[in-house]
C-alpha cells in the first residue's frame, strides 16, 4: 500500500469499466470534457478515467490526472495490435519504451518519430515494471516487455504494421501510450504502460478489435488491479 494517489487510464470505456465496477466511495467530476472516477481499491486511493481515442485526447487526461487531482503515479490499461509476431490476441505485453510512429520532419533529415529537443522512445518506470514482472511470475503468466508505437491511426495494413515494427523495433502499436509517456516524463511522474493484444494491425484487425476488445480489456483491467495491490 502507497499513501501515493494513483492515475489509473485508459483510451475507451469498455478498458476502464472493469475498473470502475470494483471501487469503493466512488465519486465523479467532470473536468475539460471528461469524467474522472476517484475512490479507493482496497483501500488505496485511485482516480481513473478514459481519455477518448487518440493522442491528443490522451495527453489532456494524462496531464489532467497529474496537475489537477494530483496523481503521484500513472497506470495506463488496455489493448493493442500486435505487431510481434509472439504475441497472440489476449497476451499482455508492458512498454519498456513508447515512441510516435506518426511524427514526421525526415524531410529535415531527422529519423522518424523525433522533432528537436524530443526523443524517440521514451523509457518506462523501471520500479514498476519489475513490480509487474513479479506479479506475473506469481501468477504463472506470461508478460512481454517491449517498444509499443502510438500514433493516431488503426493500423490495418500488414504493410504499415511492418514498417512499424522495423523502423521502431517495435512489438505493438496503438494510439495514446506515447502521449502519456511524453506527459509523465515531463512532469516527473513514474508511469506504466501495459496492452493486452486485440488484434495484429492486419486486414482483419477491426474485426478482430471488435470481438476483443472486452475480454482483452479485462484481462489488462484485471492485471492493472494486481498492480495496485501490489504497490
Ligand atoms: C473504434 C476504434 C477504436 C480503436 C482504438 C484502438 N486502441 C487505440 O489505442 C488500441 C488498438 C488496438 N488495436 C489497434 C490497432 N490495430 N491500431 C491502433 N490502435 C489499436
Amino acid at each position: 500500500m502507497t499513501s501515493q494517489k494513483i492515475a489509473i487510464m485508459g483510451a475507451m470505456p469498455e478498458e476502464i469499466e472493469p475498473i470502475i465496477d470494483k471501487l469503493d466511495n466512488v465519486g465523479t467530476t467532470v473536468y475539460g470534457n471528461n469524467k474522472y472516477y476517484e475512490g479507493s481499491y482496497h483501500g488505496q486511493e485511485v482516480v481513473v478515467a478514459y481519455s477518448k481515442i487518440g493522442k491528443v485526447f490522451a495527453t489532456l487526461t494524462a496531464t489532467t490526472l497529474i496537475e489537477k487531482f494530483g496523481c503521484d503515479m500513472l497506470l495506463f490499461s488496455g489493448v493493442a495490435g500486435a505487431i510481434s509476431n509472439e504475441l497472440s490476441i489476449g497476451d499482455l505485453i508492458i512498454a519498456d519504451g513508447l515512441c510516435q510512429h506518426d511524427l514526421d520532419i525526415t524531410a529535415f533529415g531527422h529519423p522518424f518519430g523525433y522533432v528537436p529537443e524530443g526523443e524517440v522512445c521514451i523509457s518506462t518506470d523501471v520500479g514498476l515494471r519489475n513490480i509487474a514482472k513479479d506479479i506475473a511470475k506469481s501468477k504463472g503468466l506470461t508478460l512481454k516487455e517491449g517498444v509499443i508505437a502510438t500514433g493516431d491511426q488503426f493500423v490495418a495494413n500488414e504493410e504499415r504494421k511492418n514498417w512499424i515494427g522495423t523502423t521502431f523495433k517495435a512489438d505493438a502499436l496503438e494510439m495514446e501510450g506515447a502521449s502519456v509517456a511524453v506527459v509523465c516524463n515531463a512532469l516527473n511522474v513514474p508511469f506504466f504502460i501495459l496492452r493486452a493484444i486485440s488484434d495484429s494491425a492486419d486486414m482483419d484487425a477491426s474485426f478482430n478489435f471488435d470481438e476483443f476488445l472486452e475480454s482483452s480489456a479485462k484481462i489488462s483491467a484485471d492485471f492493472i488491479l494486481s498492480m495496485v495491490d501490489a504497490l
